[in-house]
């Protein structure tokens, strides 16, 4: 069956949490991401995600999503992963992502970051 729909509220390993709504028919679907990582004092304003997923048999689609940054820099991550179902239906979103910075120039060697992040399900006590 579909057991692995993206809908609800997912944390990282770095302790960001991401909320996504409703899955469309297409599997489409939007949400927020509130991250963890604050370089700036500030409080970190929710950033918007957008991305799709596909509906897989086995319940272990393969999805992607892009979120633009609100915070200190006008940065994109675009993140792009599978949701895998243990044994017990637990569902975890193993992914990778790009990080792209703002760069003055093109070819800025240190405009792209890349790296891995694991998103287990929040349920209703552990917000
Ligand atoms: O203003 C910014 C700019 C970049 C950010 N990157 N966060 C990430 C980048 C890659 C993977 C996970 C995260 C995260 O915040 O969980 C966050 C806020």
């Amino acid at each position: 069956g579909q057991k692995c729909i993206l809908t609800g509220l997912w944390r990282n390993e770095l302790g960001s949490k991401m909320q996504i709504q409703e899955v469309k028919g297409d599997g489409t679907f939007s949400g927020e991401y509130k991250t963890a990582v604050s370089l700036a004092r500030r409080p970190i304003q929710p950033a918007s995600l957008n991305g799709s997923q596909h509906f897989d048999e086995a319940g272990q689609p393969t999805f992607g999503f892009t979120v633009n940054w609100k915070s200190f820099s006008d940065s994109t991550t675009v993140f792009t992963g599978q949701c895998f179902v243990d044994e017990n239906g637990k569902e975890i979103l193993e992914t990778m992502w790009l990080l792209r910075e703002k760069a003055k120039a093109p070819n800025g060697w240190e405009a792209t970051r890349v790296g891995t992040n694991v998103f287990t399900r929040i349920k209703g006590q552990n917000v």
